[in-house]
C-alpha cells in the first residue's frame, strides 16, 4: 500500500503483507505512458520550425546523447525564446525512438531507472537551490558507482538567470545569490 508513491511502512504505519511487485509508482507510470505515433507526428511537424540557433543546439544535444558522452548542457536564454519548445522536441525525438522496458516500472527495479537513464532534463534550474543539483550529482555517482560528472548522464538544464532566482523566505539578496547555481562549484 502506498501514499504519494511511498510505501506506508516507510512512513511509520502498518502495512498489509502483500508482495512489493503489486506496487506501482503512478508518477513514473504516467511519465512513461507516451504515444509513440503522436510523438513522431509532433517531431515531424515541429522539427522543421526550429530556427538556426535552436537547430544547432538540437543537433549537438542529440549527438551527445547518441554518443553517450554525458555532460552538463545549460541553455541560458531570455524568456519566450523557445527553450521549452526545443526541449519538448528533443524529448519527443528520444522517446519516439527509445521505448523504455516496462519491467523498469517494478518498484524493486526502479533504482535501475536511475542507474540506466541517459538524459535528465531539469527545466528552470535557475530557480532551484544549488544544493539540489549538487545532491543529484552525488546521488547519481553513488548509485552508479563512478565518479564522473553526474555519473556520465547528460544533464540538460534550460533556465534564465534574468527570471526568478531561488526563493528563500526571509532572506537577503546575498542569500539568494549564494543559493543560486552560479555560486555552485558545478
Ligand atoms: N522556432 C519556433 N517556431 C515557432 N514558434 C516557436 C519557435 N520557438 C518557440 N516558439 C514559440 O514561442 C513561444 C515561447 O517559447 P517557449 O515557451 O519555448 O520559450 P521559453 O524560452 O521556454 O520561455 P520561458 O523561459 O519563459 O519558459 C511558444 O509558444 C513556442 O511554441
Amino acid at each position: 500500500m502506498v501514499i504519494n508513491n511511498e510505501q506506508i511502512i516507510n512512513l511509520g504505519m502498518l502495512s498489509p503483507n502483500r508482495p512489493a511487485i503489486d506496487l506501482f509508482n503512478t508518477d513514473l507510470q504516467c511519465e512513461l505512458m507516451f504515444n509513440v505515433n503522436d510523438l513522431n507526428v509532433f517531431v515531424q511537424t515541429d522539427e522543421p520550425k526550429l530556427l538556426p540557433e535552436q537547430k544547432i543546439i538540437y543537433e549537438i544535444i542529440l549527438h551527445s546523447i547518441a554518443a553517450q558522452q554525458g555532460g552538463f548542457f545549460f541553455l541560458d536564454a531570455p524568456g519566450g525564446t523557445g527553450k521549452t519548445l526545443l526541449i519538448a522536441i528533443i524529448l519527443a525525438k528520444i522517446h519516439s525512438h527509445v521505448v523504455l522496458p516496462w519491467h523498469l516500472l517494478r518498484p524493486e527495479l526502479q533504482q535501475l531507472y536511475w542507474t540506466q537513464c541517459k538524459i535528465i532534463v531539469w527545466d528552470d534550474c535557475t530557480m532551484a537551490h544549488k544544493y539540489l543539483l549538487e545532491a543529484l550529482n552525488r546521488t547519481l555517482k553513488n548509485l552508479r558507482g563512478n565518479n564522473r560528472f553526474f555519473s556520465g548522464a547528460l544533464l540538460l538544464s534550460p533556465g534564465d538567470f534574468r527570471q526568478t532566482l531561488p526563493v528563500i523566505p526571509c532572506s537577503t539578496y546575498a542569500d539568494e545569490i549564494n543559493a543560486c547555481l552560479k555560486s555552485s562549484p558545478l
